[in-house]
């Protein structure tokens, strides 16, 4: 299956950073349409001129360019100084328009992303609607000029049945963020802490124990601690429903 497939055909793939073109040349073979967006004019340029098949090339900064409508997957070999961001992109774009991205990153980076160094801010609060795997490695012998560490490829996918509504991202990492501000070793002590604003009972309603370490804590278990913590505004009740 191709990621186009996986994906569903109706995403556009967007290329961040393609360079000379060495990943583009053979993403341009599965006949889906690509957009290459390089920052750098002289690549930019060398691409345009092959004249690939399925390919628009854009000369612009991928952070600040503005994205296609619809469905989107990403590729790219990212720079190492702006992974995150560019990561961090295509993320807030939620679960609907990103569907699938493939990334080359450094190898410790990747490792962080999924969960070698335990949990982290990034990771709790994006994890509700994305899962962040780990693909195929490459020696840094294979790129020129060598980087200074090996390099491996982050897939991320957005989850088919997200942890949270979407609608509710910016409560929900705000949420995250306050408990790893509290820089406090377990759950229940950073409860304790945020208690003036979050209540003393919160964690009450969690199926989590309050020994359990900030860093350990799941996916599942952030979410069940913001649903326990933070209850879905009211819901509005029709006049009709009222009677
Ligand atoms: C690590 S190189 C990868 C080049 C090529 N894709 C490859 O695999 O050989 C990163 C590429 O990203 C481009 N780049 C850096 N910052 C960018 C940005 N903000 N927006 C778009 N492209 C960017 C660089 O000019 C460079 O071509």
């Amino acid at each position: 299956m191709t990621g186009a497939e996986s994906a569903g055909n109706d995403s556009v793939t967007v290329e961040v950073g393609p360079g000379a073109g060495r990943i583009t040349k053979e993403l341009v073979r599965d006949g889906h349409p690509i957009v290459a967006v390089e920052v750098d004019p002289h690549w930019a340029d060398r691409l345009a001129e092959l004249e690939l098949p399925n390919l628009t090339v854009v000369n612009d900064d991928f952070t600040t360019w503005p994205l296609p409508d619809g469905p989107l997957r990403f590729i790219g070999n990212l720079p190492f100084g702006t992974g995150t961001r560019m990561l961090r992109r295509c993320l807030a774009l939620g679960p609907d328009r990103c569907r699938e991205g493939v990334f080359l990153l450094q190898k410790q980076y990747t490792r962080k992303r999924t969960g070698a160094y335990g949990g982290n801010l990034f990771n709790a609060q994006w994890e509700p609607w994305y899962t962040f795997r780990r693909g195929l490695g490459f020696p840094r012998q294979e790129f020129a000029p060598v980087p200074g560490s090996d390099t491996e490829t982050l897939l991320v996918r957005s989850r088919p049945r997200p942890l949270a509504p979407w609608s509710r991202h910016a409560a929900y990492q705000r949420f995250v963020e306050d408990v790893f501000n509290t820089s406090r070793l377990t759950i229940g002590e950073a409860a304790r802490a945020l208690d003036r604003r979050a209540g003393p009972g919160w964690l009450r309603g969690a199926r989590v124990p309050p020994g359990l370490r900030v860093k350990d804590i799941t996916a599942e278990q952030w979410a069940d601690l913001f649903h326990a913590c933070t209850p879905p505004p009211a819901r509005r009740i029709s006049p009709q429903r009222r009677r």
